[in-house]
């Protein structure tokens, strides 16, 4: 499918999508950016075993974004975050957040980040309250005269106020997440990093945690989010990166990479079949006729012509009730970009 070109800051990996520049055998890694909150260069994880499961990735997550960590399952997403967190070496590459060497710099770099990874780890026998508290008292940083307060504020944010005295193992599977990102607001964070924040929650519990994450970064904090749901990242997200396969395929704003799948023409009408017709002779490619409508590819058409395409669907007495170019959607992007639907494992 042609893709519409692009301005502005979404990169692609030199080579095209899927390809990605690693620095040769031996050599040292360049630095990465440093104004980025989170920068990577060359990062790799190759497991024991043998697993590729990250391959050369170049990320740059700005300040202040609200960064969608998209991709399959498989696909990567949660050893990149391991890795940036420190739980585990990469095999080679570099790595800075908050623009500190990692996993160098842990200890001065965590105490800044709020991170939520693989769901939270719970004392099933404590409450949700006196696990906050608890888990509150093992960080260093935080002031106990203010635990109390915070605790409550935390509980309060998350929706789980009502519940805080219940024991977490009576808690259901959102519940528990919601009770991980209370923990991960118990202080004001520079970075918030949330690994599918959004898993086993249903719908509503889903907006809640979207509106939650808007409202946080909406105070400063950047977002670093791992989905492997594309209209989450959508309707959050204000930059994103797509992995497939360990792999970066391309990272940008929201709006351009959605962008890079071009709309369709969409006629609607009551005489399709000889809306296709019209539409054929012009040019117009991929053709798909459902009831009173007619889409198509404008392939190597350009925005000019669409007026005289509307005009020789008028001139043939084609009842025309609607005309015009449907905005494509990340997923259109996304399978455009690697030929694979999403919801494959890798
Ligand atoms: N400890 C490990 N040892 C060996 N292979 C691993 C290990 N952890 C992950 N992998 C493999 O690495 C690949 C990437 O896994 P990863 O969990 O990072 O993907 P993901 O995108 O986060 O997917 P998911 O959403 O399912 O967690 C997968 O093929 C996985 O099986």
């Amino acid at each position: 499918m042609a893709q519409a070109s692009v301005t502005g800051d979404v990169t692609e990996p030199a080579g095209g999508p899927g390809a990605v520049a690693r620095p040769a055998p031996g050599a040292a890694s360049p630095s990465p950016r440093t104004d980025d909150v989170i920068s990577t260069r060359g990062l790799t994880k190759r497991f024991r075993g043998g697993q590729l499961a990250v391959d050369g990735l170049d990320l740059s997550v700005p300040r202040g974004s609200v960064f969608g960590f998209l991709g399959p399952n498989g696909s990567g997403k949660t050893t990149t975050i391991r890795m940036l967190m420190g739980l585990i070496a990469p095999t080679s590459g570099v790595s800075t957040v908050l623009g500190e060497p990692m996993p160098q710099s842990v200890s001065s770099v965590l105490p800044r980040v709020g991170a939520l990874i693989e769901g939270p780890a719970l004392y099933g026998f404590l409450s949700g309250r006196d696990n906050l508290a608890r888990f509150d008292a093992a960080d260093p940083t935080a002031d106990p005269r203010t635990r109390q307060r915070r605790v409550a504020e935390a509980l309060d944010r998350v929706g789980l106020t009502a519940a805080a005295g219940k024991k977490a193992r009576a808690y259901s599977l959102g519940m528990k997440q919601r009770l991980g990102l209370a923990s991960a607001l118990l202080q004001p964070r520079e970075l918030l990093v949330l690994d599918e924040p959004t898993n086993g929650l249903d719908p509503q519990g889903m907006r809640e945690i979207r509106a939650l994450v808007r409202e946080v970064a909406a105070e400063g904090t950047t977002v670093f989010l791992s989905s492997h749901l594309l209209d989450e990242i959508e309707q959050v997200c204000t930059h994103a990166a797509v992995m497939s396969r360990g792999r970066l395929v391309v990272q940008g704003t929201v709006t351009e990479l959605a962008a890079r799948a071009r709309g369709r023409l969409v006629v609607r009408t009551p005489d399709t079949h000889r809306a296709g017709e019209v539409l054929l002779a012009h040019k117009v490619t991929e053709i798909r006729i459902t009831e009173n409508r007619v889409d198509g590819e404008l392939g190597a058409l350009a925005e000019d012509a669409l007026p005289g395409l509307c005009a020789a669907l008028v001139a043939a007495e084609i009842r025309v009730h609607g005309f015009g170019v449907e905005r494509g959607t990340l997923e259109d992007a996304f399978v455009a970009l690697t030929g694979e639907g999403f919801d494959v494992a890798g």
